[in-house]
């Protein structure tokens, strides 16, 4: 039996639980400074409330933030449960924490851009945080999975990334389970750039559920647009990944993950609004309190291409999609596919 200790308690970590807790380890939850709130009612009742599922009722431990230390006492693993909002909050509070022979596995999703127009992995951006002399393992997992089905069991196929396959294959060993599959990669720049890709793109084809659907609600969604849109996501994303020199075969995480959020994630909410002609502001009014991170993503992925573009590195005309959903997010453009822009010919 392991000690797996989970800093931050929204719905992805909380759905590891039950992976973690069936194959018999503790796992330690801490709400951050936020999820007050989850830690009460989970501890008072086992239910999650915005994962809207009961926790497992054997193996878990809640904790409000105050107490991380005591969670963190004789711990295993580390898992950073924070969405992008709350990772330099972990980065400064939690880091520093962590006693050195200790791993991490974050869930966070997403990358951060730099001044030169390259982007920064998660892990790599957390490694650059870490106070002076202080050596972690940091790890992270890549991949199409939704809180909530993983919570009701579903079938999913997800990729740990880290340096050291020895560290990954001990996290493999901590989650893996009849239905979470877990392929491990030390590919970190192209499992962690793929699937952060996937939250501009997710954004980009559920524009077309919202033009279908109209203005008024009343239409019905269409296939051929969301799947057009999909295969020129998957194009502008198989091209980042080679810019960035990412491994081709990480596309399977990057499109795998653009499906399931474009079915089930929270991102489906704001492309679909926009679709539907609501501008930025009013859609983002309508979905307020819900984790939007795929807008700070897409923000991020743009101001690289524009960044690379400058430099001579890319062709702004080779990501049209995410140029327009960048466009509609931060200069206020209304939706307008640029359809001809996808054609291609090839003799
Ligand atoms: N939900 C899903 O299906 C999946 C999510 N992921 C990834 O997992 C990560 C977490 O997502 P998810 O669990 O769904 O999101 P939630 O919104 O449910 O949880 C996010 C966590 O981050 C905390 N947080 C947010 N802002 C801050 C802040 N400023 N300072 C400190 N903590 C903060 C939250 O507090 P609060 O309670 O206020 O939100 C909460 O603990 C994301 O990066 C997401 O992309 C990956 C796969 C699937
Ligand atoms: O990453 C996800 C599924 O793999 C969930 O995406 P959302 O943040 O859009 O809910």
């Amino acid at each position: 039996m392991s000690i797996i200790t989970f800093v931050g308690a929204g719905q992805m970590a909380s759905a590891l639980s039950f992976p973690a807790t069936e194959n018999g380890h503790e796992v330690r939850l801490v709400g951050t400074h936020l999820d007050r709130e989850i830690i009460e009612t989970a501890e008072a009742s086992g239910f999650h409330p915005t994962l809207k599922r009961q926790l497992p009722n054997e193996g878990i431990k809640y904790y409000q933030i105050e107490d991380v230390e005591l969670a963190l006492d004789g711990t295993n693993a580390v898992l950073c449960g924070v969405s992008s909002f709350g990772v330099d909050w972990f980065c400064e509070k939690i880091l520093p924490l962590i006693p050195d022979s200790v791993p991490l596995l974050l869930v966070t999703k997403g990358m951060i851009a730099l001044a030169d127009g390259f982007m920064i992995t998660y892990p790599d951006y957390f490694i650059s945080k870490l106070p002076d002399g202080k050596k972690l393992s940091i790890n992270a997992i890549g991949g199409p999975c939704t809180s909530y089905e993983l919570a009701d069991k579903d079938h999913s196929a997800v990729a740990f990334c880290g340096t050291d396959i020895e560290i990954l294959r001990r996290f493999k060993k901590l989650f893996e389970t009849s239905y979470y599959h877990i392929s491990l990669s030390t590919d970190v720049v192209g499992v962690e750039c793929a699937v952060a890709l996937k939250n501009a793109y997710a954004l980009g084809v559920s524009l077309a559920v919202g033009l279908a659907i109209g203005t008024d609600g009343s239409g019905k969604e269409h296939y051929n647009s969301q799947a057009a849109l999909f295969g020129q996501s998957v194009k502008e994303m198989k091209h980042l990944l080679e810019i960035i020199n990412g491994g081709a075969e990480n596309i399977i995480y990057g499109a795998g993950d653009l499906y399931v959020t474009i079915f089930g994630g929270r991102t489906r909410k704001i492309g679909t609004l926009l679709g539907r002609g609501f501008s930025f502001e009013k859609a983002m009014g309508e979905l307020e309190g819900i984790t939007l991170e795929s807008i700070v993503i897409a923000t991020r992925t743009a101001c690289c291409v524009r960044r690379l573009a400058k430099r001579g590195m890319l062709q702004l005309s080779d990501f049209p999609l995410l140029m327009h959903v960048d466009n509609i997010i931060n200069n206020g453009a209304a939706v307008d596919i640029p359809w001809t822009s996808f054609e291609t010919e090839k003799y």
